[in-house]
């Protein structure tokens, strides 16, 4: 890792789910797979689950497909990589985190209530600030197993370490893959190793991201105004989750994870279920909400922690 080469950038995390931002307007500066792996690197470079460089629309390199005729609007972006180097089509804490950069750098104005469009691998999804939080519309979500295994909720087996047999799964794409899996209690979710990744049978072609989950019930939850101020409660779907990620290991938080957990969940819940949901994950706790024509909502914070400047 040669430290010329290499830009200044911004650590941020959403929900403990953290990454290295850094503009790119011009889309010059591509880092190689093995340069974001060393950078990553908790030990030896500056520790991320993922590096997300922030591309002009307009500019040389932005993968066919995202620059389009859907994308006029959208003028950044979001190339999103996994800790090891790798592509993944979509990041949902990354995505929240990247809207709080562009703002933080002067690169976007988005006052308190409205809207951007950011293009990702995913498509160009609706991004909307409510406050120092922001709100996702994260597009189709999707189970390629199709609807005969999300009427019988499982379509894979999962060897999960720490526990001596197998365990049904549910495949669901958001459009990057998920599989989740229900836990029995939270001493089982707890005691979870997950150090090693779970073994998905059959196995996605591209790998694929673990979720278990432990589903806890309608519950009463508070509801906080924009200044985190606690306005009263609601009823929503509560689920507690921990995650196994591609490219990565286990992480504090995934965005993507947390709407695969709530919608399997919804799922499993089946008629009467609720379309808003609290997800628990270890760095903090995310809002999913199902909405029309197979669309999923995600929100939740996004923190800037400081400027990395290589030496
Ligand atoms: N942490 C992200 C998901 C990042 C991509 C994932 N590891 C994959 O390879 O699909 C999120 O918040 O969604």
């Amino acid at each position: 890792m040669n430290a010329a080469d290499l830009p200044t950038f911004v650590k941020g995390h959403g929900t403990g789910n953290d990454f290295l931002l850094y503009a790119d307007p011009d889309g010059v500066a591509e880092l190689t797979a093995e340069t974001i792996a060393a950078v990553a690197d908790r030990h030896t470079g500056f520790g991320a689950d993922g590096v997300i460089r922030a591309v002009r629309t307009s500019a040389p390199g932005v993968p066919a497909g995202v620059v389009g005729a859907d994308s006029v609007d959208s003028e950044w972006f979001m190339d999103y990589r996994n800790a090891d180097g790798s592509v993944a089509e979509m990041c949902g804490n990354g995505i929240r985190v990247f809207t709080a950069f562009l703002r933080h750098e002067n690169l976007l104005d988005l006052p308190d209530g409205g809207s951007t469009a950011i293009a990702t691998r995913a498509g160009v999804l609706q991004v909307r600030r409510e406050g120092e939080e922001y709100a996702v519309d994260m597009g189709v979500w999707s189970a390629p197993g199709g609807p005969d295994a999300l009427a019988e909720g499982f379509d894979v087996s999962v060897v999960v370490p720490g526990l001596t047999e197998q365990r049904p799964g549910l495949r669901l794409d958001l459009p990057n893959p998920h599989t989740v899996v229900a836990v029995e209690s939270a001493d089982e979710l707890d005691e979870l190793d997950l150090h090693r990744a779970p073994g998905v049978d059959p196995s996605p072609e591209h790998g694929t991201n673990v979720e278990f989950v432990l589903p806890l019930g309608e519950q009463e939850v508070d509801e906080v105004d924009r200044d985190g101020q606690v306005t009263g409660t609601v009823t929503m779907g509560v689920v507690r989750m921990r995650v196994h990620e591609r490219g990565v290991g286990e992480t504090l938080s995934c965005g993507t994870g947390a709407c695969a957990a709530a919608l399997a969940v919804r799922t499993w819940f089946g008629d009467g279920a609720p379309d808003e949901w609290q997800v628990q994950v270890p760095g903090g706790t995310l809002r999913v909400r199902a909405l029309a024509e197979q669309h999923v909502e995600l929100a939740g914070p996004a923190q800037l922690v400081g400027r990395v400047t290589p030496l």
